[in-house]
């Protein structure tokens, strides 16, 4: 994955400590348009690569590109930020607030204008097929609609930036196909960056994939290629695939050290 001038963000020799721990170790990736998986196994650096890139943490050493922008200097982060969306793994919302407010209050975090706030964010929810709660309290929905009012959040200030923390965790198997859909669909619109642990979901959203192990990017590349990796050369793209070419790079990096 070059950084070529189409990457909407790019990460360079970022490295992140947490006291001793070391969570990212001199990382460079980039990121362009449409879905790219982030897969790894737990404690790889997942989250804290994404909160790099949505500008919530600085690397110490290393840089991040976003939208051709150092994500450097208080104004120019603050900026950027109105053009990045995010779903965390887990999202605070008030419980007493519809979900139009809800939305309606990203929109005003993100310094959408006042005079579009409110069809910005019908927008998002009619995007997420949740137009006809936007009357129902956030307390009352399910763990999927929640999800959907999640990625709507995210996305109202139509950004160029979107990053999604496991989006399809928590949901029952007909609610994550019409995820992934939703997904592919917001990829044609900008760049997508998810992380997630489940290779089905990679084979069938991602047009790229990073594999991080312990810290460092051990794999760039379409998805196509990460399921070419093993012996067999297979090219074609299914869950099994993906997990085999994941599981080639991880027996590989534990055979080296
Ligand atoms: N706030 C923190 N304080 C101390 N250590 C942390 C903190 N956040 C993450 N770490 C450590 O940094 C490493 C990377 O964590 P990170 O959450 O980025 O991994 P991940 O790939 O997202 O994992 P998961 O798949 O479990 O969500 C892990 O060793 C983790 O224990």
């Amino acid at each position: 994955m070059g950084n070529g001038p189409k990457a909407v963000a790019v990460a360079e020799g970022v490295t992140v400590r947490y006291g001793t721990t070391t969570a990212l170790d001199g990382v460079s990736l980039a990121f362009p348009p449409g879905v790219t998986g982030l897969l790894g196994p737990n404690g790889a650096g997942k989250s804290t690569l994404l909160s790099l890139l949505s500008t919530a943490r600085k690397p110490r050493s290393g840089t991040v590109t976003l939208l051709g922008e150092p994500a450097t200097g208080r104004l120019r982060v603050q900026r950027l930020r109105h053009r990045i969306g995010v779903l965390p793994q887990s999202f605070g919302c008030y419980p007493r607030f519809t979900v139009l407010e809800f939305t309606e209050y990203a929109a005003w975090l993100r310094k959408v204008p006042a005079a579009r706030r409110r069809e910005r964010a019908r927008e998002a929810l009619r995007l997420v097929q949740m137009e006809r709660y936007a009357d129902r309290r956030m307390g009352a929905l399910s763990g999927g609609m929640l999800r959907r009012v999640g990625i709507a959040q995210a996305v109202v200030n139509e950004p160029a930036l979107v990053l999604l923390d496991e989006p399809t965790v928590g949901l029952d198997p007909a609610q994550r196909v019409g995820f992934r859909a939703l997904i592919k669909e917001l990829g044609d619109r900008c760049a997508v960056v998810m992380s997630t642990h489940l290779a089905e979901d990679v084979a069938h959203v991602c047009d790229r994939v990073c594999v991080l192990l312990d810290g460092t990017a051990r794999f760039t590349g379409t998805v196509a290629e990460l399921c070419a990796l093993p012996a067999s050369g297979d090219t074609e793209i299914s869950g099994t695939a993906v997990e085999a070419g994941y599981l080639h790079l991880a027996g590989a990096a534990a055979a080296a050290g």
